[in-house]
């Protein structure tokens, strides 16, 4: 018999997450059925989306959501060795039993130099959003400017990287001064810290007094108002995330998009990565490829213990985070 811990949502987030929202529980599970397996989680993932996905699809008493990288215990499946490691959407849980289905077997050829954790950061679910939104959303082509805010953070910086790859010019902004130090690392061409420069708009002049053909934004609210009268004509918004706006209680308000979209004739498109799911292993493969050649480095901000997710969670919300915010068990 296994005695599972799991992270439950003990109570609807108000404003910003706190730790007596959170309920930390075990389960006995039971014994493998014919076609099961159990796994328990090696890496777990904390990102933003469960803040705003929390209140949407979630009850009191729920598991929490998310992902974790979790190595195969015992398996009554045939098609799971034991030993195997595979990305899983099974929640804040440290031991789970599954059937099989929606399990991602990381690739046997996965380099020994490679930590595993990287499946849930830059050649995982954050490193697919950075792919999709800049190749597909907004199709950036060699020359232009591309301008990624919480560019320090999982997509953001990845975004700046492939940017680079595809020969652009890289502007980003992070929340502290080591933060701006590491995009410059990076290879990002311009960079500044929103929390300190006197004006975000006198900024996103000087980084870039032509302006920009393409923001990645990860931010929404005010940075974005101000960052839409920075477009050149024809401009593209990648809308990915607007983790500024997660935790208001009350919905901020204008200023309002329709004046500098017409003006300029931008394209905006919201999305999530889940879209693209029948080109995931297209883009894990180029992931994985330029993460081997150098072209894209990352970091992780590795949290230990299953018993500090919801710090781990907290933390990442409030910028405690250089790169991918990870839980190692
Ligand atoms: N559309 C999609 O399919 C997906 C969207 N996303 C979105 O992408 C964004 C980035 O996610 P991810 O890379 O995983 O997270 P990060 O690793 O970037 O961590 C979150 C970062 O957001 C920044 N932040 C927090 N609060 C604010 C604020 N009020 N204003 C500005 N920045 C803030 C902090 O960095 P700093 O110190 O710089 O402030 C923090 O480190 C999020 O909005 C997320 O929801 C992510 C994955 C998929
Ligand atoms: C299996 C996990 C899917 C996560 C999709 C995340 C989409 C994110 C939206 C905003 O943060």
């Amino acid at each position: 018999m296994v005695t599972a811990k799991v992270w439950v949502l003990k109570k609807h987030f108000e404003g910003f997450p706190k730790p007596s929202d959170f309920d930390l529980k075990k389960i006995e599970l039971p014994s493998l059925q014919n076609g099961e397996l159990l796994l328990e989680s090696v890496f777990l993932s904390v990102d933003p989306y469960m803040r705003p996905y929390s209140q949407r699809d979630m009850k009191e008493g729920d598991i929490m959501i998310g992902t974790q990288v979790a190595r195969i215990v015992e398996s009554k499946n045939p098609a799971f060795a034991v030993g195997a490691f595979v990305v899983a959407n099974s929640g804040w849980r440290s031991h789970f039993i599954s059937d099989g289905k929606g399990l991602h077997l990381l690739p046997s050829s996965w380099p020994e130099s490679l930590p595993k954790s990287l499946a849930l950061g830059t050649v995982g679910m954050p490193g697919l959003t950075a792919y999709f939104g800049l190749f597909e959303v907004c199709k950036m082509k060699p020359g232009e400017t591309v301008l990624v805010n919480a560019a320090a953070g999982a997509v953001g910086s990845v975004v700046g990287q492939l940017a680079k790859i595809g020969g652009c010019k890289v502007v980003g902004c992070a929340g502290s001064d080591d933060k701006v130090a590491y995009l410059k690392k990076l290879g990002f061409d311009e960079a500044f810290n929103y929390k300190t420069v006197t004006s975000l708009d006198e900024a996103l002049s000087k980084a870039s007094p032509d302006g920009y053909d393409c923001f990645f934004d990860n931010v929404g609210g005010e940075f974005s108002s101000v960052a839409i009268n920075h477009m050149k004509k024809h401009g593209r918004i990648a809308v990915c995330g607007a983790i500024s706006q997660y935790n208001d209680s009350v919905p901020q308000k204008g200023p309002y998009v329709q004046i500098p979209m017409i003006f300029k004739e931008l394209r905006m498109e919201g999305f999530i990565v889940t879209r693209w799911n029948n080109r995931r292993e297209e883009g894990q493969k180029a992931l994985l490829k330029w993460v081997l050649e150098g072209k894209v480095k990352f970091h992780e901000q590795v949290t230990e213990g299953f018993e500090n997710m919801p710090a781990a969670f907290i933390g990442m919300l409030r910028g405690e985070n250089l790169g991918k915010a990870i839980v190692k068990v």
